[in-house]
């Protein structure tokens, strides 16, 4: 049974860290960040530029021309390298620096980024996907790297919409269904597969999100952020009905949010959070929750129809005075 949990203000202000005395920019935390390919160099600014916004205290954009000339333009004080170098250099965290990598925002589906992909799960810290990162998720290579990690305790987020999430449930059903084949109908593993393949065939983002959010934590063994109206945070665990498997709901949202780059300046925003060190669920949720404030006071001060994902990204720090 998924129960579900509201994650509000009063959580919110208790998650949001605080800086040390003798914090530097490598205590705080670094984020890299692998995004805004040739077609949409956008993206990848709205993300470097929200992760660059709160908590990480260095920031490193792999990225390709158009996004790397708009980011060093905007926020000169992030290191923006080309993508290739990310294959080549070390991603180690050192003790008491914590690291984060986040891909996808504005990737396409192509070699390049499945390479990139391949290499970002390689690395041995908290690994947040989203966008076009989540495109390769129907690979058995990509799949088995995502298992890997789990099986290794080096977390990973999932940040689909509706959309990437019914094509993530898809994709496991259609694995379940390929393991079934395996089996002769009278074995039991036969009739859990197939039970468990039915289960994600079934699942619907939109209908009951909370559910579903937990079958893609449990199948792909990431938290999880199920984006919407709501959004849905779920750490693995679910496996079936008897288990009781509580996920987090964020309502502070508003439709002035849907708007192409929102879910963008959201991936960053987490993955800012994610850098510092802070436990998983909990940079998710207070990231979620902030990125859903300020797309309010942008919708309060200007309009709801005229918030943009630039506006929500200017909004963020007053999202976060308004927890102190
Ligand atoms: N300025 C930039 O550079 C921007 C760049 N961006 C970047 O571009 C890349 C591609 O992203 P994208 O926006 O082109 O399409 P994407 O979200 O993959 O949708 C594909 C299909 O999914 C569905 N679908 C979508 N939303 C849904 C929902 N809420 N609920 C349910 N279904 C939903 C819908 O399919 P349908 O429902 O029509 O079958 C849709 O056609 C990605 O890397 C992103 O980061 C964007 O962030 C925008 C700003
Ligand atoms: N009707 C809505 N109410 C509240 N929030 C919404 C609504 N529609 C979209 N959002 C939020 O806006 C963001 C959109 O993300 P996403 O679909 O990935 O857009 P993009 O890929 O264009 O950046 C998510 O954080 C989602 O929760």
């Amino acid at each position: 049974m998924v129960l579900e949990k509201q994650f509000g203000e009063a959580d919110a202000r208790a998650a949001l860290p605080h800086l040390k005395f003798d914090d530097n920019k490598f205590t705080r935390g670094m984020c890299e960040l692998i995004v805004g390919g040739p077609e949409f160099p956008g993206a990848g600014v709205l993300a470097s530029l929200a992760a660059n916004s709160l908590a990480a205290g260095y920031v490193t954009t792999y990225t390709w021309k158009d996004a790397a000339r708009a980011i060093r333009a905007k926020q000169p004080s992030i290191v923006v390298r080309k993508p290739k170098e990310f294959l080549t250099r070390d991603h180690t965290a050192a003790p008491g620096k914590p690291k984060a990598v986040v891909i996808g925002c504005g990737l396409s589906p192509d070699d390049e980024a499945a390479e990139l992909v391949l290499a970002a799960l390689q690395v041995e810290v908290p690994l947040v996907m989203d966008g076009g990162a989540l495109a390769f998720m129907n690979r058995a290579d990509v799949k088995e790297a995502l298992v890997t990690r789990a099986k290794n305790k080096f977390p990973t987020v999932l940040t689909p919409h509706a959309g990437e999430a019914a094509r993530l449930l898809k994709a496991e059903a259609e694995r379940c269904a390929e393991q079934e084949s395996l089996f002769d109908t009278s074995d039991p593993s036969w009739q859990w597969v197939h039970e468990r393949g039915e289960q994600y065939a079934a699942a619907d983002p939109k209908a009951d999100p909370a559910q579903a959010a937990a079958l893609i934590a449990n199948a792909y063994g990431a938290v999880c952020v199920l984006k919407g109206p709501d959004t849905y945070i779920s750490v693995p665990g679910f496996v079936q009905e008897s288990d009781e498997h509580t996920v987090l709901v964020v309502t502070e949202g508003t439709p002035a949010l849907a708007k192409a780059g929102t879910g963008d300046v959201l991936a960053g925003t987490i993955g800012s959070f994610v850098a510092s060190g802070m436990a998983l669920e909990a940079a998710c949720s207070l990231g979620v929750f902030l990125h859903a404030r300020a797309g309010r006071l942008a919708g309060e001060a200007l309009g709801e129809l005229c918030v943009t994902a630039e506006r929500v990204l200017h909004y963020i720090p007053k999202a976060v005075c308004s927890l102190a």
